[in-house]
């Protein structure tokens, strides 16, 4: 994918993202690390469109990110599952095919059984998310997310209101999607999964960009920030 940032400074009462810059191409898994506050969310946030930056601009793929046909090709996963409490799993996602993208009713639910059994929810399809695990009701909120053939798919904190036997089930569930040709920007705290799933990584403190490359720069940390963040994740 291809991100172009430009001077984007975005302020709530206080500015939490500086006069960011960043062009990169050619990755296809961005992993985005930092302490808590140090603006992760508001970055994915506007990369995906939710908001808008007080200043500056964002493009994704030479998309302009607060273009109606961009949002229509991005897909989103919450902190937490995000599912209509009085839906099946299977229904969750129809809903959304049927009423935002003009499915048919039977195509909203093939297209729905594909990506539960993709996420390995076949036999779930039919309950409520109140009966289901929370591993399981995140892996349906990312089923429901590619469900809608997003071009990419940002994830944010996906597994941080999960233990760790259900944030094991879900990155292992994120790390088999990585052949189905998508492109992926998620903040973790997870750096294991950074590890093996992310093939860039930027690290962001106090609403900058501190250091950014491949997964190795965890291995080898340049400023002090990096490396005192390695060893409290650790
Ligand atoms: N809607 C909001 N209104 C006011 N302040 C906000 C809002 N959202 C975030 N902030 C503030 O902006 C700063 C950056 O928040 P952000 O959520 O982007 O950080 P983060 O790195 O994702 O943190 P965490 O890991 O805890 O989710 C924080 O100081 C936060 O309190």
């Amino acid at each position: 994918m291809k991100i172009n940032i430009k001077n984007v400074t975005h302020r709530y009462d206080v500015e939490v993202l500086k006069e960011l810059n960043l062009d990169l191409e050619g990755y296809q898994s961005i992993a985005i690390i930092g302490v808590s506050g140090s603006g992760k969310s508001t970055l994915i946030r506007l990369l995906s469109g939710l908001e808008k930056p007080s200043q500056g601009e964002l493009y994704l793929n030479s998309y302009n990110v607060m273009n109606e046909d961009y949002k229509k090709s991005i897909g989103f996963v919450f902190q937490n599952h995000n599912l209509f409490p009085h839906l099946t799993l299977k229904k969750n996602i129809t809903l959304v095919l049927e009423k935002t993208r003009g499915f048919s009713k039977e195509d909203a639910s093939i297209t729905a059984s594909k990506y539960l059994s993709l996420l390995h929810l076949e036999d779930q399809e039919d309950k409520l998310p109140k009966n289901v695990s929370g591993g399981q009701a995140q892996r349906a909120s990312i089923a429901r997310a590619l469900s809608v053939n997003p071009n990419v798919i940002f994830m944010d904190e996906p597994t941080s209101s999960l233990d760790p036997i259900l944030t094991h089930e879900v990155l292992n569930a994120v790390k088999e999607l990585k052949t189905i040709g998508k492109d992926f920007i998620f903040v973790t705290h997870e750096m294991s999964f950074v590890k093996d799933f992310a093939d860039y990584v930027i690290f962001m403190h106090q609403g900058e960009i501190k250091e950014m490359g491949t997964p190795s720069i965890l291995n080898t940390p340049q400023t002090e920030e990096l490396k005192l963040f390695m060893e409290k994740v650790r």
